[in-house]
């Protein structure tokens, strides 16, 4: 009999409906505090405050779950990020709690598990940082990841309203999920109730096709991306997202296809930037691989170190795309 993983889906959806909350009181602020990471991207009270309150929900449901998140708490410790500190206090006092800054550090370092292990979560506590500040999509991405397979999935967007372009004014966003086998549903991040069932979409033609790709030229090239659309006679422009909503809007139909196509050779694709949204495209009946056609291999630690870049697509033009990346030379 396979396992029942309705609880992690239960427990998953609350605390990114949670976090979710945190995330939309910041991002109605006019400019929450940023602070810049040694890799120089940046890092708001937002997404500490999220991956707190994840970390809390998961520590209380699964106490023995390992969990390989984005962030640590090393700079938030630091002295001089005092005023950091009390504005994550604060923003978790409007949700009703009121942690110790010990506790907070816990939450946020008991994401830092680095190694693979049979059953760990992984988390993005905000996937499109650069997006949650320019006030476009933004992801909480959390996934169960069970011998290798991603395998409960919940990612929120409290930014995507029904269509891409419709962004909605209060927290109405979704969350979309899955349980690996059962299919993926999409429901209000807001109450979680009535979830839909979706479906990736039924085009076959590559020309009536719809692209998405990352706003940020940094984080996949642009100019590939254009050329794979040209051999696949593509004739609408790339719709260009930030964040793992671009899985969610090609798993809901929106769009057809979503390119993450490596822009400088090293850099290594994290499993927070995925996890969530592969399980969700797969069951609403899409296919995800690398640059070379080649499954995403969860069983690496923090990155998916056995792939370059990720192709996402409604599977009907999956092998298309493999060949014209090969053809432009990405591959
Ligand atoms: N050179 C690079 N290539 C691909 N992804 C990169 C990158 N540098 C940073 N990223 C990742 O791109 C993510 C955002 O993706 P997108 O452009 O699709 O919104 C970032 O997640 P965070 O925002 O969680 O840090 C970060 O992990
Ligand atoms: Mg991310
Ligand atoms: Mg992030
Ligand atoms: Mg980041």
């Amino acid at each position: 009999m396979s396992a029942d993983y309705s609880r992690e889906l239960e427990f998953a959806l609350r605390a990114v409906s949670h976090a979710s909350e945190l995330c939309c009181s910041v991002n109605g602020k006019i400019s929450p505090d940023v602070l810049e990471k040694s890799d120089k991207s940046p890092v708001t009270i937002a997404d500490f405050g999220s991956q707190a309150l994840v970390s809390r929900i998961l520590e209380e449901a699964f106490p023995d779950d390992p969990i390989i998140g984005e962030e640590d708490a090393s700079e938030l410790k630091q002295p001089d990020q005092m005023n950091f500190l009390n504005a994550i206090h604060a923003e978790m006092a409007v949700l009703g709690l009121h942690p110790t800054s010990e506790q907070i550090f816990h939450w946020i370092d008991r994401c830092s598990q680095k190694e693979y292990c049979d059953r760990f979560w992984t988390l993005d506590p905000i996937d499109g940082t650069k997006g949650f500040l320019r006030k476009g999509q933004y992801a909480i991405s959390l996934a169960l990841i069970v011998n290798g397979e991603v395998t409960v999935a919940a990612v929120g967007c409290p930014n995507l309203g029904s269509t891409v372009d419709d962004v909605p004014e209060s927290i109405q966003g979704e969350v979309f999920s899955a349980i690996r086998g059962q299919g993926a549903t999409a429901r209000p991040i807001a109450s979680l109730r009535n979830p839909e069932s979706i479906k990736v979409s039924s085009r076959t033609a590559t020309s009536e096709m719809v692209l998405c790709e990352s706003v940020e030229s940094g984080h996949s090239s642009h100019s590939h991306s254009a050329q794979v659309a040209e051999r696949l006679q593509i004739s609408a422009d790339p719709v260009r997202l930030d964040s793992q909503a671009k899985y969610c809007v090609v798993a809901r139909g929106e769009a057809d296809i979503y390119l993450r196509l490596p822009t400088r050779p090293g850099y290594q694709e994290k499993i927070w930037d995925h996890a969530g949204g592969v399980l969700v495209v797969e069951e609403a009946g899409g296919t995800v691989t690398d640059v070379t056609g080649k499954p995403l291999d969860f069983r690496q630690g923090s990155e998916l170190s056995n792939n370059r870049g990720v192709v996402v697509s409604n599977g009907a033009c999956h092998d298309q795309i493999i060949e014209a990346l090969k053809a432009v030379g990405v591959s």
